[in-house]
């Protein structure tokens, strides 16, 4: 069964016969109208239950004026009249229509809920569908959901139920006190819905709207009798019943309008409302020789001409009709002019822009003249339906935005909404500034949102290099992400305005993916110049992120797949994957293969990279990969063969054990070294551990070698000065950690204060000055940098981190920053030694020199 015919048979059954599918049926055809699809699902499905159709031929009249109220109506097709009964002293009681009412509007509900009678005649102007709720099924759930209700009444009954009072009092409000420029909520309209710039913004005309209308058509009609006549278009058309925009300006003028803008903006507010429209309705209302009618005249009108009375009302009601339109007039002006091309904009507009900007919170921090500038490229852009998509995750960014009137969910892929932004919010500027895809989704929340937009180049043009210094990311309320602007001194090398000053790691790492990391083929940023977060990412994140969890959201990350986002989308996320994942692997190097959690990833990753190949075109991924996993192999090749290092007794530099050939100077985790451990005796052991192995491991089996037997022992450096430092059980790389000149010692905890110095730490008593004298100064330093140099090039940058921030937090060993910085002790002493050793003041003399040119 189609939808259509689903529908029809779950609506023909009786209220109390339907079924949870049938309701499901009835509330999705019901959500084709605007205005009910506003509505909450529990309160349409309400609805739903007890609501009817009727297929009505054209002249059926639904109620008459003065009635009782027993039906509320909703529009499914079709169009009807308004009528009300006019009293002329010639004709007698007369039928004047008032209104039309098209597809998508709902009436009949201010009579049930105020409980007055009808207080107009409705009757089809051609064959219509409505749906139907009777009065009493109506009121009880008006009752219910009061709140939510207020559209499916006229927006005045609707106040005045809520605040007691009619909204708003003609004639009240300046520009200078209105809160935007947005239109009224709808009521009805005789024009489709739409956002484009010509056609009525609110779906529907307000009652004032159409009064003040039908006040001005009628003295139209009866004091300047020959300008609304028939006309031929450019292409011969006829034409019923339209006038000129400038004429219409200026007849307004001659009954009491001060200025030709002001009666522009006037006749603007009627066409919004419906109430009048350009012939062709591509136009918005200007003053210039274009053709607009009245909705009582259009192709299927029936106007009536109006009467003495008719003339009467209209003078008696003018004033009030003048008022109510003075008062829309300023925010219709603005839409007006900011719908303008922007070479059209004349400084009068221009100006007017600029002074509603002055309002506008997204524009605080920026200066007056850069709002000056904004005010010649700033577009207005409407749309009517909630749910729309602006823009999805992952498109190029093309503008930026600023909500006027309305609400919008920010979407990110497989988190959902992540947060809402309200009028004065603005979004869309991340891609624009980084040059990066879209990090959300943009979905409109409700019916009916108003925007300002800037496109790209002008938003590049003027607002780039001022934008705000700070931009934070909420979401669930919650901070997510901070960028920071980096200062255009501070950054020569990168391309990137933003850079990441705190965040969630999660937060950060899809941030960094989105814009340091390109997805579209044969793309990669690395080319150019980078800005550091990539790498400082990459050299920190075992700080905040550790390597599991990392991996855990780059899987995420790379087996993303939805049906409802589309290839390129899916693609880019999985490049960008990979091309981090190869950034990481040549930045990091042996570190990430040594973590279990990384090498099962990388495994696992190459596999589903080299299937994906085949669905995707991954080409350039897939020999990443490919890379990657050669560098994983030789990495694994290398871990069967174990070093041996020797920490020598008389307190020489640490170095390769039995291998002049050796030539990897770095020492690894699993490499044995050779040390001793004294006794408070300066008996000792020697004993041999891989360099992972821990503080307490060497305590034990340095105490069971020395045959000491006893609970409270402790691990402890006795330094040349005497000074004592205990290890911690926890601690790694004990031997390599010693300071320079330092012994490890073993003993009862009780015995630690009596721990002395052995004989050999005492300083030399002789100076190698008859040594140095051998060397040229040149060939010392070249031998010196040489050898500090393969001390240096051992060292990770890992090691610094376990370091600064512990090296039992992370339970790996700093060897090679060890060694390094044990040698530069080694020269600092060196030099001093030397140089107070050295007793003739001339050959001290000459030392000096040398150091000092050694060390230039
Ligand atoms: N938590 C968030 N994550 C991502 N984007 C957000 C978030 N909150 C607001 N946004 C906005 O949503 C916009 C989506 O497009 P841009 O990436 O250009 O700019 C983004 C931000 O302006």
């Amino acid at each position: 069964m189609t939808a259509m015919q689903d529908w029809i048979t779950s609506v023909d059954k009786r209220p109390q016969d339907r079924t949870a599918r049938d309701i499901e049926a009835i509330t999705s055809k019901m959500r084709a109208l605007d205005i009910l699809a506003r509505l909450p699902n529990n309160v349409l499905q309400q609805l739903a239950a007890c609501v009817y159709y009727e297929d009505l031929e054209k002249g059926v009249t639904l109620f008459r004026q003065g009635d009782k109220g027993c039906n509320w109506y909703a529009i499914l097709s079709g169009s009807l009249d308004v009528r009300v009964k006019q009293e002329n002293s010639a004709k007698g009681v007369q039928q004047v229509s008032i209104r039309r009412l098209s597809t998508g509007s709902v009436f009949g509900g201010d009579s049930i809920v105020l409980g007055v009678v009808r207080d107009s005649t409705v009757v089809t102007q051609e064959s219509c569908e409505l749906l139907r709720v009777e009065s009493h099924d109506f009121t009880s759930v008006w009752q219910r959901n009061k709140e939510v209700l207020g559209d499916l009444v006229t927006s005045a009954t609707a106040a005045r139920l809520k605040n007691g009072y009619e909204t708003p009092p003609p004639g009240g409000g300046t520009p200078q006190h209105r809160k935007s420029f947005a239109a009224a909520s709808p009521a009805e309209s005789p024009v489709p819905a739409c956002s484009s710039q010509q056609q009525p913004l609110s779906e529907v005309s307000k009652q004032n709207g159409s009064r003040a209308g039908w006040v001005l058509h009628t003295l139209l009609q009866l004091k300047a009798p020959g300008l609304l006549r028939e006309r031929k278009s450019s292409t011969g058309r006829v034409l019923r019943r339209c006038a000129a925009g400038t004429d219409l300006v200026e007849w307004l003028m001659t009954i009491g309008v001060h200025s030709r803008q002001q009666a522009t903006a006037m006749w603007q507010v009627l066409l919004e409302e419906g109430v009048i429209s350009h012939v062709s309705r591509d136009q918005p209302f200007k003053d210039k020789f274009l053709l607009y009618r009245f909705w009582q005249d259009d192709e299927n009108g029936a106007s009536v001409a109006p009467t003495e009375a008719d003339e009467a009302q209209a003078q008696a009601e003018l004033k009030d009709a003048l008022a109510y339109l003075t008062q829309k007039a300023p925010d219709a002006m603005m839409r007006l002019i900011l719908r303008k091309p922007t070479h059209e904009r004349t400084s009068d507009d221009l100006e007017t822009i600029y002074e509603e900007l002055l309002h506008i919170k997204a524009l605080s921090h920026l200066s007056n003249s850069v709002k000056r500038e904004l005010a010649a490229v700033i577009i207005f852009e409407s749309h009517q339906k909630a749910g729309t998509v602006l823009f999805h995750q992952g498109d190029e960014g093309h503008s930026w935005y600023i909500i006027l009137k309305g609400s919008v969910n920010v979407v990110i892929h497989g988190k959902g909404v992540v947060t809402t932004l309200q009028e004065g919010d603005d979004f869309g500027k991340l891609a624009l500034i980084n040059d990066a895809p879209r990090s959300a989704t943009i979905v409109l929340r409700e019916n009916n949102c108003h925007f300002l937009r800037v496109d790209k180049d002008n938003f590049n043009r003027i607002l780039r290099d001022v934008e705000a210094n700070t931009v934070r990311l909420k979401e669930h309320g919650r901070d997510v992400l901070v960028l920071e602007k980096i200062s255009p001194a501070t950054n020569a090398f990168s391309h990137f305005k933003y850079t990441v000053m705190a965040g969630t790691p999660q937060k950060m790492l899809e941030h960094l993916l989105e814009t340091r990391l390109d997805g579209r083929i044969g793309q990669t940023r690395e080319e150019g110049p980078s800005d550091p977060f990539l790498d400082d990412f990459l050299l920190t994140h075992i700080v905040f992120m550790p390597t599991h969890q990392l991996v855990t959201e780059l899987a995420r990350h790379y087996r993303i797949d939805s049906p409802s986002q589309d290839r390129e989308f899916l693609v880019a996320c999985k490049r960008r994957v990979v091309h981090f994942v190869h950034r990481w692997v040549s930045t990091i190097r042996h570190p990430v293969f040594e973590e279990p959690s990384a090498f099962a990833f990388l495994e696992e990753l190459s596999g589903e990279v080299s299937d994906d190949n085949a669905r995707w075109e991954m080409e350039d991924e897939n020999a990443k990969m490919t890379q990657v996993m050669d560098e994983l192999a030789q990495w694994s090749a290398t871990q069967s063969v174990s070093q041996k290092w020797k920490l020598p007794p008389g307190g020489q530099p640490i170095s390769a054990f039995g291998s002049d050939t050796q030539r990897d100077l770095r020492m690894r985790p699993q490499d044995d070294i050779i040390f001793r451990v004294y006794c408070a005796d300066h008996t000792y052991c020697t004993l041999r551990f891989p360099l992972s192995s821990n503080a307490e491991t060497v305590k034990v089996s340095a105490a069971d070698k020395l045959g000491l037997k006893h609970d409270d022992l402790i691990l402890v450096e006795v330094k040349s000065s005497g000074e004592r430092v205990v290890f911690k059980d926890s601690d790694v790389s004990v031997p390599t950690a010693l300071s320079l000149n330092g012994r490890i010692f073993v003993s009862p905890k009780e015995h630690l204060e009596a721990l002395t110095c052995l004989p050999d730490q005492e300083t030399p008593t002789e100076g190698s000055v008859g040594d140095l004298e051998l060397f040229s100064t040149k060939e010392l330093a070249y031998h010196m940098t040489l050898f500090d140099w393969s001390l240096f090039c051992a060292v990770h940058e890992y090691e610094l981190i376990y370091h600064t921030f512990g090296r039992h937090h992370f339970q790996k060993i700093t060897s090679n920053l060890d060694v390094f910085l044990r040698r530069f002790n080694e020269i600092q002493f060196w030099v001093v030694t030397e140089i107070c050793l050295t007793s003739s003041v001339s050959r001290r003399v000459q030392l000096v020199r040398k150091f000092i040119k050694l060390a230039a």
